[in-house]
């Protein structure tokens, strides 16, 4: 069973599928604690919010709703809602604090491609068609040996920035692991001018790439 905060279907706004119509799961729990993370609602279990997982479909707005459900019962939603999305997002929350290999095979059995946001503070349970954004979580819960598992697993990292020290964190971390991804992206952290600043003179320097929340620019989930 997976606990879900959330199911909607939008755009996907950052990295590599950027403007791709996607079904988004949002899972419930993480206990990583990233200062200035967006989705803080998911981070707690706390059992007297639980829903039925018709609740979390399309929240108006953020909050700490959860609901259980099984593979089967995702994609029987997916159907009963007429998304038309073949894109699923699993993100959080931390989404490896679940073994996501069954509910993935069953979205690719499906003709559905598939797409996870993780931390790297856990280990990566997803099939290998599945595509990998990690959004390396340093000096954070999980330790070292997990982590430079999931930097080698990634197809892409896509890391926060607001100070020179998160850019300086990363190329240490490439070093560390002796990992040198094909496709890095700097996210800016909450559409800060000076963060995004940051990213733009960064990318250009180094050849990497910019990812912009575009979702957050356009007003959509
Ligand atoms: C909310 S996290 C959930 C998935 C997973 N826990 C992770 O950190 O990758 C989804 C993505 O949003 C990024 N993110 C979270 N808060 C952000 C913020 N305020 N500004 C920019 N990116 C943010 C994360 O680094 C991650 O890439
Ligand atoms: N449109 C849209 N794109 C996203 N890409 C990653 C998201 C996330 O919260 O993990 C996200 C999100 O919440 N909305
Ligand atoms: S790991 Fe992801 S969900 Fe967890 S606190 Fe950090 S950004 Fe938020
Ligand atoms: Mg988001």
């Amino acid at each position: 069973m997976y606990k879900i905060n959330e199911i909607f279907e939008t755009i996907q706004g950052e990295a590599s599928y950027t403007g791709v119509p996607s079904i988004f799961l949002r899972l419930q729990g993480c206990p990583v604690g990233c200062a200035w993370c967006d989705t803080k609602q998911t981070w707690e279990i706390d059992p007297t919010y639980k829903i039925s997982l018709d609740g979390t479909v399309e929240k108006k707005t953020d909050s700490q709703w959860w609901a259980e459900a099984n593979a089967e019962q995702i994609i029987e939603l997916f159907q009963q809602r007429g998304y038309l999305a073949k894109h699923v997002v699993i993100t959080g929350g931390e989404p490896c604090m679940f073994d996501l290999v069954p509910l993935c095979e069953r979205l690719h059995q499906q003709g559905y491609s598939t797409q996870i946001e993780t931390s790297g503070t856990f280990e990566i349970k997803v099939p290998e068609q599945t595509w990998v954004t990690v959004s390396p979580k340093i000096n954070m819960r999980g330790g070292y040996e997990v982590l430079a598992s999931a930097m080698q697993r990634a197809d892409e990292i896509k890391h926060p920035v607001a100070m020179q020290k998160h850019v300086e964190e990363l190329e240490a971390l490439f070093e560390q692991t002796g990992v040198t991804p094909k496709l890095v992206y700097l996210q800016p952290i909450s559409q800060k001018a000076k963060a995004t600043k940051l990213a733009i003179d960064t990318c250009m320097k180094k050849n990497w790439r910019l990812s912009v929340q575009v979702h957050k620019y356009i007003g959509i989930n």
